[in-house]
């Protein structure tokens, strides 16, 4: 498995959490940053990340900024990216089995370092359970690929 990170400045704390994690993990991963000390724009961070996601260069990115919304809101612009914004450890469970989400988001200014870890682990290591799920998911892509 190969999993992406970025963070706009809200998010860098947990981002570098979730890096360790993954190095824990013997997870393949790369770490688009942000590498910064004042403010920056999380669209500029989490939009590159979920492109890299949807053309399949990595199979999973993990986005961090300070409530997590804005990065789930600019991930679930890009399609094929079912992006899920996370902050306990059943919807992580809950998001990978029955979503098959391939972006997660967390707002370092809602949850701490620790539960950020448990969430990631939860979400990586859950699996898609296919059957109802998959009607349900091919519902989405099906509206995702119409044109308005
Ligand atoms: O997009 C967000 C909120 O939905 C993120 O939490 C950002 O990190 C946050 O808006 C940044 O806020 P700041 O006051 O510019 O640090």
């Amino acid at each position: 498995m190969k999993v992406i990170l970025a963070s706009d400045h809200g998010g860098v704390n947990i981002r570098k959490e979730i890096a360790s994690l993954l190095e824990e993990l013997n997870i393949q991963y790369e770490d688009m940053g942000c590498d910064c000390e004042g403010s920056v724009d999380y669209p500029d961070f989490g939009i590159p990340a979920a492109e890299r996601v949807a053309r399949g260069e990595f199979d999973k990115g993990i986005l961090v900024c300070g409530t997590g919304i804005g990065m789930c809101i600019s991930a679930n612009k890009v399609k094929g990216i079912r992006a899920a914004l996370v902050h306990d450890v059943f919807s992580a469970k809950m998001t990978a089995e029955h979503n098959d989400s391939n972006v997660l988001t967390m707002g370092e200014r809602v949850i701490g370092p620790g539960l950020a870890r448990e969430i990631a682990k939860t979400w990586l290591q859950a699996e898609f359970q296919a059957g109802r799920h998959a009607n349900r998911i091919g519902k989405i892509t099906e509206y995702e690929n119409t044109t308005l």
